[in-house]
């Protein structure tokens, strides 16, 4: 969407290449709050973060906005410990301040610090389908095909956007990319109006419990397992998010299940966005990659900035002229 909306498609023939399409991707899986993580920021991040809030500010004025999925909400992420440091990014969120000694009290016994603030949400389940339709009406092809190597598409194709996430661990061989797994569950209870994450070991509260409230559902989670990689929820996973969440948050002990989802989060210790030339070992073709994955546990929060920059990137390569128009 954002290299149609900055490059224009007068001069591109672009097709959308996956084996999954929404509602089947990770994305569609995350909760979609705006939180980048909690570590120091290079510049380019904080580039990327800045344009991904910027776009979301766009969206949110639009009459449109409740039903692709984008609305603010408040929230609190609770720390076990004392060494809370606040975040680069924390004023480009709104009101972030650390929690009141009221709601450690009562909302966070034993937790000893963390923050509160208001967040953009962007739900990928409403929002992908929404970006799909834009893009179809602006004569974007679809093509539902699994990928075993970039050479199979450097015959029909310029330029290869590489936004594989996790499968970029096959795709291109990255092994710095690995899944974080993590399991969810949408529940009605529309008695949640805050996001509340928590963090760090409790003395009674099990496992890493969060609550996200959502435009038709609230989503409950905390599952988070480095290097597995299936994708069936797990009962035993099932227990531990109820355990924590009902144990954390009593009111949600009655909520009525709507579905459950498993989701690989593409870890990996950067952000891998950047452009590669590569030559076809059979025809000697040259065509040009862009990588864009690896976006962690806030891929829907990085997507936009990261978008951004990859536009900038293809405009680039069309005012070199060094490629023609197959994207
Ligand atoms: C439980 C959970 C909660 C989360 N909550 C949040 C949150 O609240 N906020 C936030 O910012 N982030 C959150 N995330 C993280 C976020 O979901 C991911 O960072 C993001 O979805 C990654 O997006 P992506 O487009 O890179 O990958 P994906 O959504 O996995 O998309 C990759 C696409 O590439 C396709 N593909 C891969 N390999 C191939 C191949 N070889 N051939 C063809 N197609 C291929 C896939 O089919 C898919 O269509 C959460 C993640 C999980 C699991
Ligand atoms: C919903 C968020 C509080 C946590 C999410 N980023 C995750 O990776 O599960």
């Amino acid at each position: 969407l954002r290299i149609v909306e900055d490059c224009g498609t007068a001069e591109l023939d672009l097709t959308v290449m996956a084996d999954k399409f929404s509602p089947n991707t990770t994305s569609d899986v995350a909760a979609g709050i705006w939180c980048p993580p909690r570590r120091k920021m290079t510049q380019r991040e904080m580039q990327w973060l800045k344009w991904s809030h910027e776009y979301l500010t766009v969206l949110l004025k639009t009459p449109y906005a409740h039903e692709i999925g984008v609305f603010l909400q408040s929230g609190w992420i609770a720390w076990m410990h004392t060494d809370f440091q606040d975040p680069d990014w924390k004023d480009l969120v709104q009101g972030y301040r650390h929690p009141t000694k009221w709601e450690l009290t009562h909302l966070f016994p034993e937790y000893k610090d963390g923050f509160f603030c208001t967040t953009f949400m962007l739900e990928s389940r409403l929002f992908l389908p929404w970006v799909t339709n834009r893009l179809r009406n602006k004569a974007v092809k679809f093509v539902e095909r699994k990928v075993q190597s970039l050479d199979e598409l450097s015959l029909d194709y310029d330029v290869i956007i590489n936004c594989t996430g996790v499968g970029a661990h096959d795709l291109v061989g990255d092994t710095k990319v690995f899944p974080a797994r993590g399991q969810v569950i949408r529940v009605k209870a529309p008695w949640v109006k805050h996001w509340m994450l928590l963090e760090g070991k409790h003395p009674y509260v099990p496992g890493i419990p969060y609550v996200v409230g959502g435009s038709t559902a609230t989503l409950i989670g905390g599952i988070r397992q480095e290097r597995r990689w299936d994708l069936r929820n797990d009962p035993r996973d099932t227990k531990t998010i109820w355990n924590g969440v009902t144990t954390a948050f009593p009111a949600l002990k009655d909520a009525k299940v709507i579905e459950e989802r498993t989701g690989l989060r593409p870890m990996r210790e950067e952000i891998r966005l950047e452009r590669q030339e590569k030559t076809d070992p059979v025809s000697g073709r040259t065509v040009q990659v862009i990588h864009n994955y690896g976006h962690g546990a806030n891929g829907i929060t990085w997507s936009h900035g990261c978008a951004k920059e990859v536009a900038l990137m293809v405009k680039q390569l069309l005012q070199e002229k060094t490629i023609k128009s197959r994207l």
